[in-house]
């Protein structure tokens, strides 16, 4: 294999190098002018309300296109097919057609249906392509020409590949590159069975299996950014919406698609789907797991019909000096109309209170009505509605009625579920003690502390109560009338502030803000000027129905987080992607076909990945076996590659787990970032020891984040602590594993914990322990 460094001797180098400068040189002028064009429609104001609305359109269409512009800077030109027919394909990250007459392509977008053949051709199938060119950059300047000749009998081929690998030498090279803690995108080098799912054109759910390593995330950000490619048009307004597992994994996903220039993509994790609900709190496993089960939705159910309650005696209220009663027997009858309205409850609350409210008018006319000769209504049935509407506007009765139908919110009712023993007994027939007892937390715990479990119990709440939908609507009219009321305060204000002789005699000739708009129409254009992308529109709406919904590390979710994203997605349009054998969570699924066919029975595809991209094989035998303990029929990912790089063991005393991690990490110089993967139980006081000791080394943090130097260049990032769950979907250079024996024992899903950990590595795995090591690992090296 040969490549050339950036000197002209080369030919290809001087010749890429040169249609490298044509493409920058026309980016630059599109650069100038989407400015102009941007600056030009800022300096416009006034126009009709639509024209207002156009302006902002346009306005956010060049900030996008500029964005994309800058985001496609760096690497803009990667790679050439030269074709048997001899067409010459250039392909980067974004199109860019020439400002010739004949509009010539500099560049095709890597998304483009005829960029394909650079990411599937091989030499066995070698799509009509002659040679392939890889193209490294920097700074606007070709550093390295790579040639891949696909004619099976030419012998001066320089990168033939090995079976399905193309581009061999760049991928080697990114795989090899240092990590900073942030996922890069892989437009340059993606693999082929990688490119079949990203442009898959199946239009129901695909479920993406695949083991660690194997590219699953990066798959699924690629396919996302594809999408919105081929379906701008519709996804551009429902919007694409990615769930990961935690915050970590979308801090370290999130620059993917914007370096794509994709940046209308809503990340979220499943706590943060919940409108103005931010749970981040944690709880135990066994309540997580219990929280996630199906069996929660009855008593979900329950826990609103109790709030559907019936008086234990006979009320009496004050109704025009008369004494009414509310009883039992009155509620009953309203609460059977209100709940065979099949409305959801805040819905039929209007039912039940007609209902209870007709009958209570119906009693008090037999009361004061009745004749005294024969029993028979004297009161007119125009009395009797007179009562009914002065009853329906005594807010003494209403109120008493509404206690037994009290409008309801999501967090109240869970709240106080979750809070109140007894109530807890009521919704939970059947269930044994030690789930009812995992479920209870303490009235004392802060409110606020919602965890990630509780939210799709809200949202199954909010779907019970019917709340965020006339709630929702009552928001925006209150909403619109504030707006309203200030667009007529500022048309007010300016009219009040006019030259006072003007006010005198207002000369006919000059215009005043009521005779250019009127308080609606300003009111409509500060919704314009208020509205915002489609991810922060959706993100503040429970009621958001996605275009498409990507869900990573899928299998971690719980049966009811599986409904919840399900409500987003009504048309079903999916890609799942996950590994079974590394789900940790005990809510979580080991088995696809279990979550999908209560949604779409056996109309779901599944593709795999096959190929592990991340950790060398000197880490995957260790790993190979612990894969056989989750579940012996499973094959691990091939890694890609050999480092050299043997995993070692070293032992350490059980009160010096932490200051052995220190002596480690700067006995073996450990270059690049470093993850430290510990079990749950020791988390804080490994947390605590490292700091201590830390603060005199000043090396570890449990913070994501990357640390610069003096001149604010990126520097050898601090190793960063985490338990598995935060580690779920994240790559260090080096994984420091502690006490694996304990990661094993500290869950009924141990082996896939210690699974999940040991293939976070894309150099060098260090275990070090003070118990003995499993089997799996007991022949490790010491050191
Ligand atoms: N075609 C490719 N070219 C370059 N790098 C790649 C390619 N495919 C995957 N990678 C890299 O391999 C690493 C692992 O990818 P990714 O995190 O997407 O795997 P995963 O299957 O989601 O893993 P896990 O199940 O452990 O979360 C990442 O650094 C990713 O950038």
């Amino acid at each position: 294999m040969s490549s050339s460094p950036a000197r002209t001797d080369d030919p290809r180098t001087d010749e890429e190098q040169t249609h490298l400068d044509l493409v920058y040189a026309r980016l630059d002028r599109m650069r100038a002018t989407t400015g102009k064009r941007l600056a030009a429609t800022l300096r416009e104001s006034g126009g009709t309300p639509q024209a207002q609305s156009e302006r902002e359109s346009y306005e956010r269409m060049y900030v996008d296109e500029l964005t994309k512009f800058d985001a496609a800077e760096h690497n803009l030109y990667f790679g050439r097919l030269d074709m048997l027919d001899g067409e010459t394909r250039r392909i980067g990250r974004i199109g860019i057609l020439d400002d010739d007459d004949a509009d010539t392509t500099l560049l095709l977008d890597w998304r483009a249906p005829l960029s394909r053949a650079f990411y599937l051709a091989t030499p066995a199938a070698p799509e009509e392509v002659a040679r392939r060119r890889h193209i490294r950059t920097r700074h606007r300047s070709v550093q390295v020409v790579n040639d891949e000749l696909l004619t099976a009998d030419d012998a001066s081929a320089e990168d033939v590949g090995h079976g399905d690998v193309v581009n061999e030498s760049a991928l080697v090279a990114a795989l090899n590159t240092a990590r900073t803690g942030e996922m890069t995108d892989i437009v340059e080098t993606i693999q082929r069975e990688q490119d079949l799912i990203i442009r898959s054109t199946h239009r129901g759910v695909t479920v993406i299996q695949g083991g660690p390593g194997t590219g699953k995330t990066a798959v699924a950000l690629h396919r996302a950014a594809y999408l919105l490619y081929t379906h701008r048009e519709i996804l551009s307004r429902s919007g694409i919406l990615i769930i990961g597992p935690n915050s970590d994994f979308l801090d370290y996903i999130g620059q993917v698609l914007p370096s794509l220039g994709e940046s209308g993509v809503l990340l979220a994790t499943i706590g943060e789907l919940f409108p103005d609900v931010h749970a981040r709190a944690d709880e135990p496993r066994a309540t997580r797991e219990v929280k996630g089960r199906l069996a929660m939705l009855d008593v979900l159910k329950r826990a609103v019909r109790a709030r559907e309650s019936l008086p234990r005696t006979a009320i009496p209220v004050n109704f025009e000096g008369y004494a009414v009663e509310i009883d039992s027997e009155l509620i009953k009858a309203a609460r059977g109309k209100a709940r065979s309205s099949r409305r959801a409850h805040n819905q039929a609350q209007s039912v039940f209170l007609r209902s209870a409210l007709h009958a209570l008018a119906a009693r008090h006319a037999a009361a004061i009505g009745s004749s005294l000769l024969d029993g028979s209504q004297m009161l007119s049935s125009s009395d009797i509605a007179d009562i009914h509407a002065d009853m329906s506007r005594d807010t003494d009765i209403r109120a008493t009625l509404l206690d037994f139908w009290p409008t309801l919110t999501p967090q109240d009712v869970l709240r106080e579920l979750l809070a109140d023993k007894a109530a807890l007994r009521k919704c939970t027939p059947g269930w044994s003690d030690e789930d009812r007892a995992a479920l209870h937390r303490s009235p004392a715990e802060d409110a606020s502390d919602l965890t990630p479990a509780d939210v799709p119990l809200l949202d199954e709440l909010a779907e019970l109560i019917g709340y965020g939908t006339a709630e929702a609507q009552a928001r925006e009219k209150e909403q619109w009338r504030r707006q309203l009321a200030e667009a007529q305060d500022a048309l007010d204000i300016l009219t009040g502030s006019a030259p006072q002789d003007l006010e005198d005699e207002l000369d006919p000739e000059i215009l005043m803000a009521y005779d250019l708009i009127d308080a609606e129409q300003l009111a409509a254009r500060q919704t314009q000027t208020s509205r915002a992308t489609t991810a922060e529109r959706a993100y503040g709406d429970r009621t958001w129905t996605f275009g498409h919904v990507i869900v990573d590390e899928a299998q971690e979710l719980s049966a009811m987080a599986w409904r919840m994203v399900m409500r987003r997605i009504p048309n079903r349009w999916m890609t799942i992607i996950g590994d079974t054998a590394q789900t940790g969570d005990l809510a979580g699924t080991t088995s696809w076909s279990e979550v999908l066919t209560p949604y779409v029975a056996n109309r779901w595809q599944l593709r795999e990945l096959t190929v592990n991209y991340r950790t060398p094989a000197e880490i995957m035998t260790y790993a190979a076996r612990v894969l056989r303990r989750v579940d012996p029929g499973a094959t691990a990912p091939t890694s890609l590659r050999k480092n050299g790089i043997e995993p070692v063991a070293i032992r350490a005393e059980p009160s010096r787990l932490a200051a052995t991690i220190l002596e480690a990490a700067t006995a073996l110089e450990l270059t690049g970032l470093t993850g430290i993967v510990v079990p749950d139980a020791i988390h804080p006081m490994i947390a605590q020891a490292l700091a201590n000791i830390g603060e005199a080394h000043d090396k570890v943090t449990e913070a994501p984040g990357t640390d610069t130097d003096a001149s604010g260049q990126v520097a050898n990032p601090r190793p960063r602590l985490h338990t598995v769950t935060t580690c779920k979907g994240l790559e260090f250079d080096t994984t420091i594993v502690v006490e694996p024996a304990e990661l094993i024992d500290q869950s009924p899903r141990g082996f896939s914990d210690l699974y999940v950990a040991l293939t976070r590595s894309t150099q060098r795995l260090i275990v070090i322990h003070s118990r003995d090591l499993p089997a799996e690992l007991a022949d490790m090296p010491t050191a």
